[in-house]
């Protein structure tokens, strides 16, 4: 195997399950989107200590260096600003692999451009033309984010680069380690264990998931030793990541608001309310799990007819984005995310969390009366960031120029996304040369 080798793996939006996938009790459907992040490794001539240094050229001050300093396989940042993300994923790896012999990794990270604000950026192509990325000026601290999962990718794939070269493996022998060393060493940046569905779309790609419980991950951090991480990451976790991917023809519509909401006051809106009242947040998460499970019946079914009578299932397509004749299978993908709307606007009123405020509930029903549009909701924890909407693919092109001049609209960027299903991949290296001159 080459001495260089690269992977990269996507970001997420979360379609259904905003809430409920913190309670390992439900599941939730969540979309890998073209946005990804790149990790392009080489192992460089050895020096008098064992070290790893990432570089991330597209931002300012994008360098660090982390030593490992003893038989303990303790690690020592020796260059570069505070980046909790790059720490923990480096550190945790060498505690997991215990590395016997000297070595000396060099990671570039490169992001594509979903993940941050495009503004002040300058774009710079690879030497072949097959990969392109936007520079800023600014250190990644002070670039404006668009929630699409950039540390959940960042982690991923330094975890899974690391080990791939570390175990001289293929992604897919390794791939549920990379996993769960990746939630890992999110968590520890974080500082608490989330529901985790973004370093797994990161690693599986589209998934219809089902959380692991917290214990898994708290455990070791009550215990931070390295053979109990070896035994927890070795460890089959109990948590749930089937592939799933769109039916054809039917497209996801990513809106930028950039009016920006911060899920971690949300998220403790929300728990609050449930610890306060336990029987009404029963009851809605029970009917917010039913709709959240008719949209994910509604998508496997009109996968089923695709795969059945694939004229038929696109002329009813067509029916549907001419309005005239609506199939039951859309139906069903209409009125589930309908129903999600009703109840995660109900979820707003009874926490006072803006998770559906008004002025996303006013742009979703426009957007509802859009040519081929089945309907849409706000993706994740919900608020003012973006909408998702799922439309017809044909008739794309025609809502993009309708909104365009519709002042209803006028504060949506639709971004440049589709889904990519893939997780974590290999890539070729090549793709990458001549990027950071
Ligand atoms: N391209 C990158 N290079 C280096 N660090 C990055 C990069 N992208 C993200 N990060 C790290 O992830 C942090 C952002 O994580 P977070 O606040 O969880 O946002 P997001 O919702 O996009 O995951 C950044 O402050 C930085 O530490
Ligand atoms: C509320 C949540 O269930 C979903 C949040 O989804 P987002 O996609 O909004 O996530 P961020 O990018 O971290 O803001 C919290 C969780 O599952 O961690």
């Amino acid at each position: 195997m080459s001495t260089v080798r690269a992977f990269s793996a996507p970001g997420k939006a979360l379609i259904a399950g905003g809430y409920l996938v913190l309670d390992p009790a439900y599941n939730a459907y969540v979309t890998a989107l073209s946005c990804r992040m790149h990790a392009v490794i080489e192992s460089r001539e050895v020096a008098a200590k064992s070290k790893i240094t990432i570089d991330s050229p597209q931002f300012g001050k994008g360098h660090w260096v982390y030593e490992m300093k003893d038989e303990e396989f303790r690690v020592e940042q020796v260059e570069g600003d505070l980046n909790p993300f790059v720490g923990a994923a480096v550190e945790t790896i060498l505690k997991y692999v215990e590395p016997r012999e000297s070595f000396n990794y060099h990671i570039t990270i490169y992001s594509d451009a979903g993940y941050h604000t495009q503004q002040d950026t300058r774009a710079v192509k690879s030497g072949n033309g097959a990969k392109q990325f936007l520079y800023h000026l600014e250190p990644i601290g002070q670039v404006a984010k668009t929630g699409l999962g950039s540390s959940a990718g960042l982690v991923s794939v330094i975890t899974g680069s690391l080990l791939s070269v570390f175990k001289k493996s293929s992604l897919d022998e390794i791939k549920d380690k990379i996993h769960n060393l990746a939630q890992i060493s999110h968590c520890y940046a974080q500082k608490k264990v989330g529901s985790g569905f973004d370093v797994a779309a990161a690693i599986y790609g589209s998934i219809i998931y089902r959380r692991f419980h917290a214990s898994v991950i708290d455990e070791y951090f009550q215990n931070p030793k390295q053979e109990k991480l070896q035994e927890i990451v070795n460890n089959q976790w109990d948590f749930k990541h089937v592939r799933c991917a769109l039916p054809p023809g039917i497209k996801l519509l990513m809106g930028d608001i950039s009016g920006g909401s911060e899920t971690p006051k949300l998220v403790s809106k929300v728990l609050k309310w449930k610890n306060e009242d336990p029987n009404t947040s029963k009851l809605l998460y029970e009917n917010l799990n039913s709709a959240n499970m008719s949209l994910v019946n509604a998508l496997d079914q009109l996968h089923k007819e695709y795969e059945e009578n694939e004229s038929n299932y696109r002329d009813n397509l067509n029916k549907f984005s001419t309005n005239s004749i609506i199939s039951s299978n859309l139906q069903s993908l209409v009125n589930s995310l309908h129903d999600i709307r009703q109840y995660l606007k109900k979820l707003t009123n009874l926490t006072g969390a803006d998770i559906e405020p008004e002025l996303q509930t006013i742009l979703l029903d426009a957007c509802f009366t859009l040519p081929g549009c089945f309907g849409g909701v706000v993706p994740g924890a919900g608020g003012f960031d973006a909408i998702s909407l799922l439309v017809v693919e044909s008739k794309v092109d025609q809502i993009l120029n309708q909104t365009m001049s519709d002042s209803r609209f006028s504060n949506v960027s639709w971004l440049n996304l589709h889904e990519e299903a893939e997780g974590i991949l290999e890539e070729n290296p090549a793709d990458y040369k001549d990027l950071s001159a």
